[in-house]
């Protein structure tokens, strides 16, 4: 039995006479402990595939499962890091993990959550932020907090929405590793999206990409088959990581293009007019 699976899972937004369908017939099976990077390009619906997982959104039809029951709404076993970061702008960066810390360890004493916190507010390299509030933090520094807060919670399943998208190189490649320590120390599974298939084949056991929308759904898997711990440093000099990203790339360029073709199929020629000046007509 898989651990987390999509069967046949639709999904659309919008009344039916003018209903865009976003996901349709997406089927994927996740085994625990697993790490799947789904790719995909903007607006083809991966935000939309995380709710769904989370349990924020039920799909039309079609069934998602966690350890075989279907998931009905959100749970402390899995753990969602949104795009927008969704932080408490009231609350300082320590207290917006504190609040999230308190609901799912709500034995901890608060000798313990001090210490707690503190870890996961080094780890993204937020040591001295403590006290300031969201509006203070530049966007990177938000999707720092995000990602600690997510992590401190210690969810099961890892649901990550491009957790890495807003930060410099060294920071993203400092919380790249940190993510996989955490992985496969705490034995999570982990989904995360990401637009960059160095980042995906880097960290991921395996990349799944999502067809362009409408009715997105997801593509051939990639397995990963590079050995770990991977060093990102001769990654790139590595002929198997080479090949790698270049089918997964080329595969992404070929989607694109036929969806392109496709949208080409559906444009419609307006009637060639010529405007005309009427102040000089008659
Ligand atoms: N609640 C909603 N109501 C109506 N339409 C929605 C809703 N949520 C998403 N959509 C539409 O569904 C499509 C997919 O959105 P989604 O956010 O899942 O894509 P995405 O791949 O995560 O995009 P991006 O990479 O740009 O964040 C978009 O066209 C979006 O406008």
């Amino acid at each position: 039995m898989p651990y987390l699976q999509l069967q046949n899972v639709s999904k659309g937004y919008g009344p039916a006479s003018n209903r865009y369908e976003v996901l349709e017939d997406v089927n994927l099976s996740i085994e625990e402990n697993e790490f799947v990077a789904v790719i995909g390009f903007s607006g083809s619906g991966k935000s939309t595939l995380m709710s769904l997982l989370a349990g924020l959104e039920q799909p039309d039809a079609g069934t998602v499962k966690l350890r075989g029951e279907v998931v009905t709404e959100p749970g402390p076993d899995r753990g969602i890091m949104f795009q927008n970061y969704s932080l408490l702008p009231w609350l300082s960066v320590f207290q917006n993990i504190e609040i999230a810390v308190k609901q799912v360890f709500p034995e901890m004493s608060k000798a313990d959550r001090k210490p707690y916190i503190q870890h996961y507010i080094d780890m993204v390299t937020l040591t001295g932020s403590e006290w300031k509030k969201p509006s203070e933090l530049s966007g990177g520094m938000r999707q720092r907090l995000s990602l600690a807060r997510t992590m401190a919670m210690k969810p099961e399943v890892l649901l990550l929405d491009e957790p890495l998208s807003a930060l410099d190189a060294l920071t993203r490649s400092v919380l790249q590793d940190e993510i996989i320590r955490i992985w496969e120390e705490d034995k999570r599974t982990v989904v995360m999206i990401t637009n960059d298939v160095d980042e995906a084949a880097l960290m991921a056991d395996r990349i799944v990409p999502l067809t362009p929308g409408p009715s997105a759904t997801l593509a051939k898997s990639f397995p990963v088959g590079l050995s770990r711990p991977r060093d990102r440093t001769t990654l790139n000099f590595n002929p198997d990581f080479k090949k790698l990203r270049n089918e997964v790339s080329g595969f992404m360029l070929d989607l694109n293009q036929e969806a392109k073709s496709l949208r080409v199929s559906t444009e419609y020629r307006l009637p060639d007019l010529k405007p005309v000046d009427l102040s000089q007509a008659g």
